[in-house]
């Protein structure tokens, strides 16, 4: 088991704490509010205990992919206010993250007091893991506090970089979701059945070389089917499909018979014009094709059998990535309907991981019929691969202890 020093070993007092948190959460779009505050309320118990502490909480964020520039749309600002409501206090927004703005807010903090500064995607130095953005960002503060688990699978600035200039510590929701998840690497019951879906087709495609070596059967839904589907030669119509990884898709397909492990693919599909509430929409067979002009935009009602049928018996199951455009109803079938049979599961661990997949699991009511709901899709199933990651290794090791703060 990994040993990490954790917020617990280190002195709060009046100290400034950069808290890296992954509140890259789901926002309405019509509203322009909080959709899933999953994330939001799994980063609570490490503030309280920051501010209860007596130290100063400066948290930092990304949220969704903003292209290294300011863009309203991408905003943490939402976060704020819900963040508020949650901690029952005053959470002070600050449009920028290194500026002079920031600086000044966080040299007036007093102990107890939470600083929620703008996304810091709109700084291209953050992907980069620029040293100098790291240093700036550093500068702010005392100490680094990491409980972004759902980030740990990305080398940044804000988790990874700035632990050159400060000690890095992990939070509480990190250090729960590297007990969870390493219990499940560590010894998975068989059959272990993998399900995979979401729209980050090229991020987790890869991950499935590995997952492989590991699992007994991968169930295959949401926009990552339309890749396997084109290297197979199906008419996927307007579908999301990653072009340049249909060779790896056919390498994936033809290892995993090699190995006789299990790869499930749709049958049938829901489609669509547009990704819209009330959009006309119709169920097609895969057989047949999907006409130009339509898009997948959930798996279908045999499918959903199909599925339900493979998951019968399964030990362990992980899920990444909801079977369809669950946030809209139309679409959401797929997705309610596997979660439901994940939850009818008897004596088997179950984990269902990702911002959305948690906003999905939530949406259905059905968060605690599942053994664990990890607030990370890319990173939990990295980390389920065996890889080791780069938000979890920056994090000082126990033993590189002690007296600071
Ligand atoms: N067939 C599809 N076409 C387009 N988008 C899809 C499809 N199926 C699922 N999605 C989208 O995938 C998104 C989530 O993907 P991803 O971020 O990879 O999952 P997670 O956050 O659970 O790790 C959701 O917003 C959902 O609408
Ligand atoms: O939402 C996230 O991952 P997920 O969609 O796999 O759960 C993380 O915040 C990482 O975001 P990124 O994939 O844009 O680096
Ligand atoms: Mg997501």
């Amino acid at each position: 088991m990994l040993k990490k020093l954790t917020v617990k070993d280190v002195d709060l007092k009046d100290k400034k704490v950069l808290l890296r948190v992954d509140f890259n959460v789901p926002i309405d779009k019509e509203t322009g509010e909080v959709a899933d505050d999953t994330r939001i309320k799994a980063a609570l118990p490490t503030i309280k205990y920051v501010l209860e502490n007596g130290g100063k909480a400066i948290l930092v964020s990304h949220l969704g992919r903003p292209k290294g520039k300011k863009d309203p749309k991408y905003s943490l600002k939402p976060v704020a206010k819900r963040l508020e409501q949650l901690l029952g206090r005053t959470v002070s927004f600050v449009d920028d993250c290194i500026g002079e703005g920031a600086k000044k807010v966080i040299e007036a903090m007093k102990e107890g007091e939470v600083v929620l500064l703008e996304n810091v995607r709109f700084y291209p130095e953050e992907k980069k893991n620029d040293p100098e953005f790291a240093e700036k960002l550093a500068s702010l503060a005392d100490i680094h506090v990491n409980d972004a688990f759902g980030t740990a699978h990305r080398a940044h600035a804000s988790n990874v970089g700035v632990a050159q200039y400060l000690t890095s510590v992990a939070g509480f929701l990190m250090e729960k979701e590297i007990a969870m998840l390493g219990k499940a690497v560590a010894n998975p019951e068989h059959p272990y059945v993998v399900i995979l879906g979401g729209a980050k087709v090229s991020d987790k495609i890869g991950v499935i070389t590995n997952l492989l070596k590991k699992a007994d059967r991968i169930l295959i839904g949401g926009a990552m089917m339309f890749t396997f589907l084109k290297a197979l030669g199906k008419q996927v119509g307007d579908s999301l499909v990653e072009e340049d990884k249909l060779e790896l898709a056919k390498e994936i397909m033809e290892e995993a018979s090699k190995r006789g492990v299990e790869f499930v693919l749709p049958i049938d599909t829901v489609i669509a014009k547009e990704i819209e509430a009330g959009a006309e929409s119709k169920v097609v067979r895969i057989d047949d094709g999907i006409p130009e002009g339509w898009k997948g935009l959930d798996i279908g009602p045999e499918t959903i059998e199909l599925f339900k049928s493979k998951l019968k018996g399964a030990k362990t199951v992980v899920w990444n990535g909801p079977m369809g455009v669950f946030e809209i109803d139309d679409f959401a079938k797929g997705t309610e309907e596997i979660a439901k049979a994940l939850a009818e599961l008897e004596d088997a661990t179950t984990i269902v991981g990702g911002g959305d997949s948690a906003a999905a699991i939530n949406k259905f009511n059905l968060a605690d019929k599942v053994s664990h709901v990890s607030t990370g899709g890319g990173a939990s199933l990295e980390m389920l691969e065996g890889k080791e990651l780069p938000g979890i290794a920056s994090i000082a090791d126990a033993d590189e202890k002690k007296n600071d703060g």
